[in-house]
């Protein structure tokens, strides 16, 4: 029989990555990275250096065709493999990573009028200066009692994007109103490829309220927000909104020639980059929980069980193994709060010793953290550096650190910085278990399970579970790649369901985490004082952490209008 192959790709926060996998064993073939050249603009615009706001996080959709003309042209030439092969191509994106678009499907961002707006810019899904329009979209929706909210944990998130639209509304109204609809990077990314902008249902219910019975949210609601709103998501949502494993289109002649592929071939519909990861790790049955474990923790449970959590980011039917109901609970931060340590905390002695040692910082200091026992270094940590998205849904939490004295070392914190991360997890899944959806099985992907031992056993011995782990290096990416090969369908070799996919395609590691009682029962009397000091800065029994918020945004915004005269 002929090999047959399929393209998953992968667009992360700060890269994008290509990967041709064998669709008949999921043997990944070859893979190539292409940083973003524009990185993460989170202070200035490029060109004019235009200053951006506290909590900004903008990216350029340059980039993503970046990515295209340089890792695919890349694969296939690494590989050898002849184009007429490739049956399928699958993309998994950050979400919700939005961006408005001209009526020929051109980025605001690319029109000379709009090159110094940071309103017609992709707002990334960790832009967090909709916090405002949140906070209003949570109080209109629970006052009118629209049943969308419930599916959402009973609060939405400023990640998501009618906050985003909103505050590009109130803030640049003439953005908004050239804008023809506004795009998930991800649809729009498929739309450069098939030709045809269609919608994918699973970022459409994660990040727009949108479901297969009830569509977007009406008119009466989006009125009530603002008048400006009411035809917001007919007009600028507008599009077909197609459910994962349908095939979006066929590569366009023009940049199949571009990329070295075949004319033609199909291209799914996109997906949210952790979700892809849950296809990547074979996780097709109810009751398994995959933790996407990167820059940000994603947590994604499949359950044929419709239930409705409070703090859960969401349950959507079909969002993310079709024919399952699909929940999302996620924290915002987790490699990224390491990666903060690593590069801002971590003094001289530690880099020094590390590069003596031939090793990178990281390793250094979870050699070090490993050493030590749960609870030795006194301290307790609550993970919120870039907010919290569950249980609390609050993008305006900050982090904290409990316990430091003049003898705290850098391995310490290090390691008290991993196991807040996992409390936070914890935190997760019980508020799922209270619920009433059960977390049968723990499964992980991403980078970090191979890059960090010790935060994996952290990880098992907080939760009391066993973790099993991706064998691929790239598991967004191979999950995508599977859409892809369910797009090509059985007609073009490709398979008719993601679960015959996962059968031929995904495959986990044979070494599992598994935890330990005596470490268990520490962590779980320190579990019990992350909850208190969880409940205590959370949910309004000490407002500390809005109170030096609204300073530094006032003293922000003052030093802007400063900076423009
Ligand atoms: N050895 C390590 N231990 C813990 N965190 C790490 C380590 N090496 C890198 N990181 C963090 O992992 C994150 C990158 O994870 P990765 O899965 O590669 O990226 P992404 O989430 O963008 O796909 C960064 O935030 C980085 O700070
Ligand atoms: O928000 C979601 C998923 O809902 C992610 O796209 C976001 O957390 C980014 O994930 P990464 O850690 O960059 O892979």
């Amino acid at each position: 029989m002929d090999k047959r192959y399929a393209l998953g790709i992968d667009f992360g926060t700060e890269s994008g990555r290509a990967v041709l996998v064998d669709i008949h064993n999921g043997e990944e073939l070859a893979s190539h990275i292409t940083p973003y050249p524009h990185g993460v603009m989170d202070e200035r615009l490029p060109g004019s250096g235009r200053a951006l706001g506290a909590n900004w996080a903008l990216q350029h959709p340059e980039d993503y065709m970046a990515v295209l003309r340089k890792s695919v042209p890349a694969v296939m030439e690494i590989s050898g493999i002849h184009p007429a092969r490739v049956i399928g191509i699958g993309i998994d994106f950050t979400a919700c990573t939005m961006l408005p678009i001209d009526r020929n499907g051109v980025p605001l961002c690319y029109h000379d009028a709009f090159r110094d707006e940071p309103h017609a810019y992709v707002k990334l899904w960790k832009h967090h200066a909709a916090q405002e329009q949140a906070n209003r979209i949570n109080e209109t929706a629970r006052r009118r009692g629209e049943p969308f909210l419930s599916r959402y944990g009973g609060k939405s998130s400023s990640e998501w994007m009618l906050a985003k639209a909103w505050q590009v509304l109130s803030e640049a109204p003439h953005v908004y109103d050239a804008a023809d609809r506004f795009m998930e990077a991800a649809d729009w990314v498929v739309g450069q490829l098939a030709g045809r902008p269609v919608r994918s249902g699973c970022c459409a219910g994660y990040k727009a309220f949108w479901s297969k019975e009830d569509g977007y949210p009406g008119e009466a609601f989006l009125r009530a927000l603002d008048p400006r709103l009411e035809r917001f998501a007919i007009d600028k949502l507008r599009g077909e909104v197609l459910p994962l494993g349908e095939r979006a289109g066929e590569l366009t002649e023009g940049l199949a020639a571009e990329l070295g592929l075949a004319a033609g071939t199909a291209v799914a519909v996109g997906i949210i980059d952790a979700h892809a990861g849950v296809a990547g790790v074979g996780a097709v049955h109810s009751g398994q929980m995959v933790m996407a474990m990167g820059t940000s923790l994603c947590h994604m449970l499949i359950s044929d069980k419709k239930i409705y959590a409070d703090g859960v980011s969401g349950v959507v039917e079909d969002g993310i193994i079709p024919g399952l109901y699909g929940y999302e609970a996620g924290q915002p931060a987790v490699g990224d709060i390491f990666g903060w340590f690593v590069e801002h905390q971590a003094p001289a002695y530690v880099t020094g010793l590390a590069e003596s040692e031939g090793i990178g910082v990281h390793d250094w200091l979870e050699r070090r953290a490993a050493q030590l026992r749960p609870g030795q270094h006194g301290l307790l940590a609550l993970d919120w550096w870039n907010g919290n998205r569950s249980v609390l849904v609050d993008a305006d939490l900050s982090g904290l650190i409990v316990g430091l004295t003049l003898q705290t070392k850098p391995e310490e914190i290090y390691r008290a910085l991993l196991e807040a991360t996992a409390f936070g997890t914890r935190k997760i899944i019980e508020t799922l278990e209270r619920a009433g959806v059960e977390v049968k099985e723990l499964l992980a992907c991403g980078g970090l399970p191979k890059r960090n031992r010790l935060l994996m056993q952290i990880y098992a011995d907080v939760t009391g579970r066993t973790i099993k782990v991706a064998a691929s290096e790239q598991t967004t990416a191979l999950g995508a790649a599977m859409f892809g090969a369910v797009a090509a369908g059985p007609g073009h070799g490709g398979y008719s369901d993601i679960a015959e996919a996962a059968r031929h395609m995904a495959r986990v590691r044979d070494e599992y985490f598994v935890p330990d009682a005596e470490r268990g029962e520490v962590y779980d009397r320190l579990y019990r004082s992350y909850v208190q000091l969880h409940d205590l800065f959370g949910r309004g029994g000490c407002e500390v952490m809005k109170e030096l918020l609204a300073v530094k945004l006032e003293t922000s915004r003052r030093q802007l209008a400063d900076d423009k005269i």
